[in-house]
């Protein structure tokens, strides 16, 4: 579903990704690990066409997208729950999920404007406020609601559980593993490696730019120190 091969990005004169190579296969959710400034963010907006990369190759869903328009990228089927959330501020909570709503790539459905509901109750009686003036947690069950409705076949959450209660940090990790149960493949970036590695089926640890350590999640949660080394807790 997703192959990254040797993807190199840059700001300016700062090299940031230095070779990073990464496989997803359909279905299967990876999670992306790394301690701050490794290049996280910055891959994921490389696969999603908001950095252009300077090398490498970008093959999702069977085509090449590196350099791509991000608009063209997302059409093919990606939803992306970015970190801070990006919520529209002078948009209501109801604007917000249905702005964003239309059938998948291959015309399915499976997630409707009432189904996000269903899965955030809490929405329901928020619907006419504005997205500025919702809290933290509500604000990211609209973030993901919204990248659920484009019907992805990929979805991509950059700490969605940032800053958040820890009640409602244990909802959207629920609702991450309905994702996964639903067959949309996944990418997870968050600080809390354990809660990654119980939620994804493999993962990479980026250091400087590069894959450090990469395997199934089963296997890295054996590797503690190795882990923890390189993510600096
Ligand atoms: N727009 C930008 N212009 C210049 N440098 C940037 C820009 N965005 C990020 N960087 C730099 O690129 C490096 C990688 O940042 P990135 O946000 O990808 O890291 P990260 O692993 O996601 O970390 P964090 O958890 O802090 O977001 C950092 O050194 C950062 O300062």
């Amino acid at each position: 579903m997703l192959t990254v091969s040797n993807l190199h990005s840059c700001y300016g004169e700062s090299h940031i990704l230095r070779g990073v190579d990464l496989a997803l296969p359909e279905g299967a959710a990876l999670g992306l690990l790394g301690r701050n400034g490794m290049g996280k963010t910055t891959l994921i907006k490389t696969l999603l066409g908001i950095v252009r990369p300077r090398e490498g190759s970008v093959r999702f869903a069977g085509r090449e997208v590196a350099g791509r328009a991000p608009c063209e990228i997302a059409r093919l089927g990606i939803g992306y729950v970015p970190e801070g959330r990006g919520i529209f501020a002078n948009l209501s909570v109801r604007e917000n999920l249905q702005v964003a709503a239309r059938p998948g790539r291959d015309g399915r459905c499976d997630w409707t404007y009432e189904r996000v509901l269903d899965t955030f109750p809490r929405l329901k009686e928020r619907l006419d406020t504005g997205g500025q003036l919702v809290s933290g947690g509500e604000q990211q069950m609209v973030a993901i609601g919204r990248a659920l409705l484009t019907n992805p076949r990929l979805m991509i959450l950059d700490e969605a559980t940032e800053g958040l209660a820890p009640r409602i940090v244990e909802h959207i990790w629920q609702v991450v593993a309905q994702i996964r149960a639903a067959g949309i493949s996944t990418i997870i970036v968050d600080r809390n490696y354990r809660s990654v590695l119980r939620h994804t089926d493999c993962a990479v640890v980026l250091q400087k730019g590069k894959v450090a350590l990469a395997g199934s999640s089963a296997e890295l949660a054996q590797q503690a120190p190795a882990l923890e080394g390189l993510l600096g807790v």
